[in-house]
Parts: C-alpha cells; structure tokens; sequence
C-alpha cells in the first residue's frame, strides 16, 4: 500500500471516530436538554423530587441516585409531610448544618470517579454496589445547599479523565428547581396558614368547605362541619395572660391535628374558635368524634407560668349534610347553610352550660332564602 492511501485510511478512520464521538456528546446533550426542560417544569418540591430521585436512575441508567438536602428551618420537611421518598432515610436525607456537606465537597467542585469507603457510606449508604460515581455539589447564592449523589455499578461509567461540563450544569438547573419550589410552596403555605396555631386559616377554609361540598355531591358522600369553641377563654387571658392564651391555643390546634385524620381539614376560624371539616362523615359518627375531642381538650393538661396546672374545656357544634341535604346547587349558599347550623349549634351548647356538644340539623332552605342569611354570617 502506498504512503497516500495508508495516510487517507488512517484519516478515514480518524475522521470515523471524530464522528461517532460527536454523535455520541450531541445524544447526551439531547437527554441532558430533554431532563432539563422537564426540571423546570415541575410544580412541586414532590414531583421535583420523584423525578430526581426515580426517574434519573431509570433515564440515566444508574445504580442509585441519592440526595442530600440542607434544611436548617425544617421548611422543606414541612412541605414534604406526605411524601416517601424511595428507600425513607436513605435516598433523601436532610441536613441542618453543612458539616455533612463540607466533608463531602472541601471546594463547591464536582466529585468525580471511584470513593474512598468512608465517602461512599456517606454518599451511597445502601448501595455497596456503586464502583464509580458523581457527586454533584448543589450550590444557590454561593452557599452550598445539597448534594445530589449518581452513582453506578460500572467502573468506567464516572472518570476523572472526562469532561463532565453538561452534569455540572445539570447541578446549577437542578439547585434552582430545588430553591424555586421550596420558595414558592412555602410563600403559599404562608398564605393559608394560621402562624400561630400551624392550622389552617379562615380563608384556607372557606376554600375548602367548597371543594368538599362538591366532592360530597360527586360521590354522593356525607360531609359533617364541627364548630370548636373555647370555653371562658377570655377568663385564660385575664388570669394567666395572653401568652398563656396563646400557649393554650398552640396546644388545641395541636391536639386537633394528633386526634384526626390527614383528610379532615381543620382550621382556625376566630379567635378562640375552630372549625373543622370531616369528609365522608355522617352525623353519628361526627358526634362520636367530636365528643372525644371534646374529652381529650378537657383532660389537656396546661400550666401557668408559675407551672401551676389548670384546664379548659371546649362547646362544640355539629353539623352534616349529604347530596340530599340541599334544595339548591349553589355551593356558596350550601356552604353558608352548612356553617349557619354549626355555628347555632355551638350557641346551643353555650347556652345550656358549655362543655357539652350539640348537633343542629339543616333547616328547610329555599334558595331565595339564602341572601339574607348569607348577609347575617358575613356580619358575624
Ligand atoms: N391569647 C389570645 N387570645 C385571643 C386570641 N384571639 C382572641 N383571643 C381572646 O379570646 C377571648 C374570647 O372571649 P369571648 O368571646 O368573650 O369568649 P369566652 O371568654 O371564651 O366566653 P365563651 O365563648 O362565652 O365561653 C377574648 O378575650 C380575645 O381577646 C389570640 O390569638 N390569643
């Protein structure tokens, strides 16, 4: 073979690999691009994190992927009170300072190649099976707030020797999809949260009465309303002082949401009143449950700030209602309807000595009645 031809195989083949390798960088760019979009476009801190920590092992084609959160307010625990992550305790894991973080990443860099055992049981502390990996640092404003783990059973899969620009990127997109969601939930949070009893607030109520009205005639469901009120609260504040009152209404709010289920819906409706939501609930069951509320808010221990212990009680309204219950469609008038008898019902229960429970029945209503009952609540 001649010295022209040798020369022009050899370029051949060097063009052939130049080629392929393009091909192969303009593929993972593609996926990486395609990921990207779908990060930004997630809604919540959930989704985000199902995505992470589900779909990238699947898409990426990884033995584990696992993330480290830093979560010094408990903000993003508190979003996430219902989720799993896969395997709890492992793949997701919060931190409150960044000594975890800073053992892992001495400089804000990307972590690249084999583990040192230490390392590993830190990154990847239920996949022994992880020979080679990246350790993304997650960074916003210069601080470093997680660090996302991709590890796989492969060797060769993460090298010192390649450029890994595109996963360094995918950090930066996926710290501000982190930061974005946990900002925005929480500004949302904010706005239907009663700050000081941690339940929701009147306005998150008057939302929801109204979706529930519907999902009760949908399914054509029962759907029972209780009006809590404190008892003398006024005689807590002047005897003990607001903050006791305060305290007092800490522990009620509390005490509701130990004592009922994820689906009930309690709020805050006044001051010293509460409201809760019990869906799927007929009227007999409702009273049973509202009765031990009842009893459980009068065996609450509370002390003063001399720790002297003292007690409370609680009147309690209920009502129910079922898709028969109403002669109109109008969901604003049901609800009124709905909240009109709870609301008399605990008026009743004032009135025959408090502590007690009482339950009032829909009235009769005719639609044209609804304004003017409707305007006499609002006055309230
Ligand atoms: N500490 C504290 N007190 C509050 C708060 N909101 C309302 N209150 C107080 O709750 C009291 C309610 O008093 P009243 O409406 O007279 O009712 P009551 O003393 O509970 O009497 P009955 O309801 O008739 O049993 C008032 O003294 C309010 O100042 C609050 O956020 N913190």
């Amino acid at each position: 073979m001649g010295s022209i031809e040798k020369e022009n195989k050899e370029m051949r083949r060097s063009l052939h690999l130049l080629t392929s390798k393009v091909e192969r960088n303009e593929a993972i760019l593609r996926s990486f691009f395609e990921m990207e979009i779908r990060l930004l476009s997630c809604s919540s801190l959930d989704e985000l994190l199902d995505l992470i920590l589900i779909e990238f092992r699947a898409y990426f084609r990884l033995t584990a992927v696992n993330l480290i959160l830093l979560d010094p307010e408990s903000a993003a625990r508190t979003l996430l009170d219902d989720y799993t992550p896969p395997e709890p305790g492992h793949s997701l894991r919060f931190v409150n300072n960044q000594r975890l973080l800073k053992s892992l990443f001495p400089t804000p860099k990307l972590r690249i190649g084999e583990l040192s055992a230490p390392l590993k049981s830190i990154a990847f502390p239920s996949t022994p099976s992880v020979l080679s990996s990246a350790l993304l640092p997650l960074v916003r404003h210069n601080c470093l707030i997680g660090s996302l783990h991709l590890g796989s059973n492969d060797p060769t899969r993460y090298s010192e020797h390649f450029d890994y620009d595109y996963i360094g990127h995918l950090a930066s997109v996926i710290s501000v999809c982190i930061e974005n969601c946990i900002n925005q939930q929480n500004l949302k949070r904010l706005s239907i949260i009663d700050m000081l009893t941690k339940v929701n607030n009147r306005r998150a109520f008057d939302q929801e009465i109204i979706k529930e009205l519907s999902r009760a005639s949908r399914h054509k469901t029962a759907l029972s309303c209780l009006f809590i009120d404190l008892d003398f609260f006024k005689l807590v504040n002047d005897n003990f002082g607001h903050q006791i009152g305060d305290k007092v209404l800490q522990a009620v709010g509390t005490l509701l949401k130990k004592n009922l289920r994820k689906t009930d819906f309690i709020a805050r409706y006044g001051g010293e009143e509460f409201a809760i939501l019990l869906p799927n609930c007929d009227s007999e069951k409702a009273m049973e449950i509202g009765n031990q509320l009842r009893q459980k808010i009068l065996h609450m221990v509370i002390h003063d700030n001399e720790c002297k212990p003292f007690r409370i009680s609680a009147s309690i309204g209920v009502t129910s209602c079922t898709a028969e219950s109403f002669a109109f469609d109008d969901l604003d008038a049901q609800a009124h309807t709905l909240l009109k008898a709870a609301d008399e019902a605990v008026y009743q229960a004032k009135d025959k000595g408090r502590n007690r429970i009482e339950y009032r029945s829909l009235p009769d209503m005719k639609p044209e009645l609804f304004h003017s009952l409707s305007t006499s609540l609002n006055d309230r």
